[in-house]
């Protein structure tokens, strides 16, 4: 598109904000609705409520000034009467509805005690002649007038001629797209070629049914949904292409002789026996470590499932077959809770083994971080625990084989890639150096090891990911927005859990909430309070979660209480968590800081303060921290309806679908119909191309045939493929390559 030198800088801007930078991305800016310019009604023939075009002449002009200044302008057309009111007006616009003028006007039509009536209704002169095509309203932004940007789509579509991308032989091998069955349409008849569906969207004849084109039914919206979730699986198809050109270490564990390997002393050492479902998707990722393409694999299973111990035994194979691995978690307290845990387990393994497990974290003390990063530069730390320090510029490795993230929402999709890519390039000269020294169980392994490093001498190597995730992800949303990633699900609770039974309880009942919970810690019984995030102000949220502990130990001196939130120092953190394990305080007060991961399993009561301003998969992570033992649980939301003195409705979807359901799955599904995918995703998608016309639930069965689709075009049709994520995805492209 050649813009003008002389556009408008607002207009400019307006454009920018919207994506219309190029010919085809006005082309693809589609209407939001129609309005029929084509037909004028007879005044006697309008209803309540219509959108109408009448032609009518004015017959009394006045400006009134009660209840509020405004023009009454009164026009008729042999069949009626109707009423035009304007609140804000110019004298030239009283001027051109001169008693005698003659009018085109539309607008809304309104019954009323005085007859039919219009507010602001828009006006034309009436010799104009009558549009062929209904009238699209575009999305505009601010500074953005309609009719500017209907002019520029009309010449951009008159510009440009379309390639068709998907045309018969590409999609043969499949059949055509699902295209909603439209009674005694046959299959050519409903796929449309692109042009055409879009000619016809941005100018419909008025015959169509408005309904199908805004309900987007219609076969001409169907053919554009089937083409925006076609570019955005291929783009995530050779997404995974491209990252499967890189080479990996293939993590095989080699065992000494007369020993048995970390993985497997690990399993003899742990207290319970692994689930089905754990020890399936540690096969599933021990099979991928195998490989020598680097796995990308996101590990997701309910709350309390059993992740960790599932990312324990990923990184003991690797750990077994030479390589280090890296484990990051978003907060201090729950790195420093996987630290303890991994330590625990594998410290003394490690140490017979002449290595250790490092922590890494931001409040460390410069002389710790100082020791800690040698260990791992020499490889002597087998195993790094830490938060984001991890992923720090001057942190280096010896031979970093796989990073664990634990809940990856939280970590944005740059950091991540930081990692990624300062290792690719570290790793080759490490494997290189034919002296590598790897961790004891392999360094007397001289086959394994060899290899490894045959094959890294030529390309850079890069870490294996696992994410984890205790966030399941809609089946929909994993075959689109993470269709790069291979999934393993941990689909069964450890035995012996029983469910949490969730209450909704008014804040107004909180009195008897307190005595309640009196009696039932005094009996033994640990209990989390926790009080909402304030996003506005880290202050204020202290404020609230110190206030909160002050008022609760007050009303139950006799029990003995710990406060938690994220502005205290890291030590005076741990040490809380470690009373508050060992039994020894009966309430912990918390901000969200305990939201993911915290694990006490003896802890079986938790009161959720302002329920209703959390989220819903937060809640379900909240609640994840009770029921993680054998004892009847139970999670309180206690939700307060403010001044309004109703809850919003959203609001009480949330709450609701709490109480029904414990499920991880199904709290996903419904946080993603109440929030949409862009906010239920979060960081990953920042920036992002989210849908624009097809959506996840409605559109699923076309979703299916273009996940189909899209391998074998890239197989088949590569330039048509290339051609297609241009036309859709434009300069998001690269963003997506991530
Ligand atoms: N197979 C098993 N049998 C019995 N207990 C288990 C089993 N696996 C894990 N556990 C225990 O269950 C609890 C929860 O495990 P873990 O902390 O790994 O869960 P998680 O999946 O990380 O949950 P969250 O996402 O809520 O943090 C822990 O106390 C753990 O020791």
């Amino acid at each position: 598109m050649t813009r003008s030198s002389a556009m408008n800088p607002a207009i400019r801007k307006a454009l920018d904000k919207l994506g219309l930078l190029r010919d085809i991305d006005l082309v693809l800016h589609l209407p939001l609705r129609y309005e029929d310019e084509t037909r004028i009604t007879p005044i006697a023939k309008t209803r309540d409520g219509q959108m109408a075009q009448i032609e009518a002449t004015v017959v009394s002009n006045e400006v009134q000034l009660r209840p509020r200044r405004q023009l009454v302008v009164v026009v008729e057309d042999g069949t009626g009467q109707c009423q035009l009111r304007f609140l804000n007006f110019y004298p030239s616009q009283q001027k051109s509805m001169a008693i005698g003028a003659v009018l085109r006007i539309q607008g809304e039509v309104r019954g009323g005690f005085w007859g039919k009536q219009m507010v602001h209704p828009q006006l034309r002169k009436s010799d104009a002649p009558l549009p062929t095509s209904l009238t699209p309203v575009y999305p505009v932004g601010k500074g953005l007038p309609q009719a500017y940007l209907r002019r520029m789509i009309v010449t951009a579509l008159h510009r440009t001629r379309l390639q068709e991308t998907l045309p018969e032989p590409v999609w043969r091998a499949i059949g055509p797209p699902p295209v909603l069955a439209q009674p005694g349409l046959s299959d050519v008849q409903r796929w449309w070629p692109l042009q055409q569906a879009l000619q016809f969207l941005h100018h419909p004849q008025p015959e169509v049914a408005i309904q199908t084109l805004e309900d987007q039914s219609h076969p001409a919206w169907q053919r554009l949904k089937v083409e925006e979730l076609l570019a955005q699986q291929l783009s995530q198809w050779r997404v995974r292409q491209l990252r499967e050109q890189f080479a990996a270490p293939a993590l095989t564990p080699v065992r000494q002789p007369g020993q048995l390997a970390l993985h497997e002393q690990l399993l003899g050492q742990i207290a319970f026996d692994l689930t089905k479902a754990q020890q399936r998707v540690v096969a599933e990722i021990a099979a991928d470590i195998a490989l020598e393409r680097p796995m990308h694999r996101l590990l997701q299973g309910d709350v309390g499932s059993g992740k960790t111990v599932v990312a324990a035994m990923a990184a003991c194979i690797c750990m077994d077959s030479g390589w280090q691995c890296a484990l990051m978690a978003p907060t201090e307290i729950l790195a420093e809770q996987h630290f303890r845990k991994l330590s625990d387990w594998l410290s003394p393994l490690l140490a017979a083994r002449g290595k250790q497990v490092a922590w890494l974290a931001g409040a460390q003390k410069k002389k710790a971080r100082e020791h800690m990063l040698a260990l791992v530069q020499s490889g002597e730390a087998a195993l790094v625990v830490g938060t984001h320090a991890v992923i720090q510029e001057n942190v280096e490795f010896d031979r970093l084989g796989l990073v664990i993230i634990d809940e990856q929402h939280r970590f944005g999709v740059e950091q991540r890639l930081s990692l990624r890519d300062r290792q690719r390039s570290k790793n080759a000269s490490a494997t290189s150096a034919a002296e590598a020294t790897a961790a004891g169980t392999v360094s007397e392994a001289p086959t394994a090891l060899a290899d490894s490093v045959q094959t890294a001498q030529s390309e850079a190597l890069e870490p294996h990911m696992l994410m984890m995730s205790a966030t399941p992800i809609p089946r929909t949303l994993a075959m689109t927005y993470y269709a790069d990633l291979s999934v393993s699900t941990i689909d069964e609770l450890p035995p012996g859990r029983s469910p949490v039974v969730t209450r909704l309880i008014a804040d107004s009942r909180r009195d008897e909430l307190i005595e309640r919970l009196q009696h039932q810690v005094s009996q033994g019984r640990q209990a989390y309070w926790v009080c909402p995030l304030i996003e506005e102000s880290e202050a204020l949220d202290l404020s609230n979660a110190t206030a909160t502990f002050e008022d609760l130990q007050a009303a139950m001196p006799q029990i003995q209480m710990g406060l938690l939130h994220s502005r205290m120092p890291a030590a005076q953190k741990q040490e809380v968590m470690d009373r508050f394990s060992a039994g020894e305080l009966g309430i912990l007060v918390a901000t969200t800081v305990i939201e993911v991961g915290v694990d006490v399993p003896n802890a079986s009561l938790m009161v959720v303060e302002h329920a209703e301003r959390f989220g819903l998969s937060q809640l379900h992570q909240l609640r994840g921290r009770v029921g993680r033992g054998s004892a009847k649980s139970a999670c309180i939301l206690l939700y307060s309806t403010g001044d309004s003195g109703k809850l919003s409705d959203t609001a009480k979807d949330r709450l609701r679908a709490m109480a029904q359901t414990n499920d991880g799955f199904e709290i996903a599904r419904r946080d993603l119909e109440i929030r949409g995918p862009g906010e239920f995703m979060g960081a990953r998608q920042s920036g992002a191309a989210l849908l624009r016309f097809a959506d996840l639930e409605a559109d699923q069965h076309l979703l299916e045939w273009a996940r189909e689709l899209a391998p074998l075009m890239l197989r088949d049709h590569p330039h048509l493929a290339e051609e297609h994520m241009q036309r859709w995805l434009g300069g998001r492209w690269d963003y997506l390559k991530a």
